[in-house]
């Protein structure tokens, strides 16, 4: 994906939908140039759902909220089409919302498209947040922490009275562990992160558990809370129940989070590579749209 900037004027040559607004503004606006295979599917998924979640009549529910609308952005490779998607809205309507990031990531998304910055302790209540997954079962649990943002992005979602999930067609599951190898990341505080591994390894049904090492650093991922991360590919049976892996695996003391979300999505927007969406809600309706260009 190609990420550039330019002010409003110059994105609306570049194609901005209905409703975009038009006028000469000297913000920057991301400009991600149109993509193709998995990157498209990913676009395909954050455009429809923003098309949904986050539009001009939307208003925030919490009445004492001086703000239009208050919005989660969560972590990872789509989310930038999330924002890029509020970012063509316009400065106009998007003067009046606040955008709530779950890391380093999300802020650095939020303050290059000239948006407002909120914090969760400030914004405890949240209208909607959209983030991405690293799958995502038929009951719309999520394994999510592909990035290390786990912790942030569940305070967030759990923050929000509606979250949603974007995501590119491979990671629509059956069953969590199918598609996503790396297993359930795990954060934990460093210096139990030994005990922990052990823990998971011998009695918690995940022998191949590992230290997640950094690519370009020698040692460990530290993540954005100065913790490490465990991968941990829980068997197949433990699995079936994500829910009891999650309760049991948060019980270790030394863990700071674990990347199981569950019953916690209210609906999931998969992109496909026929240029529709996909969209599977958690009272279990499933709806096949054509996705927004
Ligand atoms: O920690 C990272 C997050 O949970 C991401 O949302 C997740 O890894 C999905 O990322 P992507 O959109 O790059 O597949």
């Amino acid at each position: 994906m190609q990420v550039g900037s330019a002010t409003a004027g110059a994105a609306s040559e570049a194609g901005l939908g209905a409703g975009a607004s038009l006028k000469q503004e000297a913000v920057p606006v991301p400009i991600v140039q149109k993509p193709s295979g998995i990157e498209s599917s990913k676009r395909l998924a954050a455009y429809t759902a923003v098309d949904h979640y986050i539009k001009p009549e939307h208003r925030t529910s919490f009445q004492s909220s001086r703000v239009d609308q208050i919005v989660g952005i969560g972590s990872g490779s789509t989310v930038p089409y999330v924002v890029d998607r509020i970012a063509q809205q316009g400065k106009e309507v998007n003067q009046g919302r606040v955008f709530v990031p779950t890391g380093f990531q999300s802020r650095q998304l939020i303050v290059a498209a000239g948006l407002t910055l909120g914090d969760v302790d400030e914004y405890p209540s949240i209208d909607v947040t959209i983030d991405g997954a690293d799958e995502v079962d038929r009951e719309l649990n999520l394994i999510k922490g592909g990035g290390a943002c786990h912790l942030r992005e569940k305070v967030i979602a759990e923050a929000a009275e509606t979250f949603v999930v974007v995501a590119d067609y491979r990671k629509n599951s059956e069953f969590l562990g199918t598609n996503y190898p790396p297993g359930v990341p795990i954060e934990v505080v460093p210096f139990a992160y030994g005990k922990v591994l052990s823990a998971v390894q011998k009695t918690f049904g995940a022998p191949k558990a590992t230290l997640r090492m950094a690519v370009k650093k020698a040692g460990p991922v530290v993540t954005d809370n100065g913790n490490f991360v465990i991968d941990a590919p829980f068997e197949r049976e433990k699995m079936l129940d994500p829910a009891s892996v999650l309760k049991q695996t948060k019980l270790l003391t030394g863990v700071v989070e674990v990347g199981l979300f569950c019953n916690m999505a209210k609906a999931a927007y998969f992109g496909n590579e026929d240029g529709t969406v996909t969209i599977r809600r958690a009272d279990g309706t499933v709806e096949e749209v054509a996705g927004a260009a």
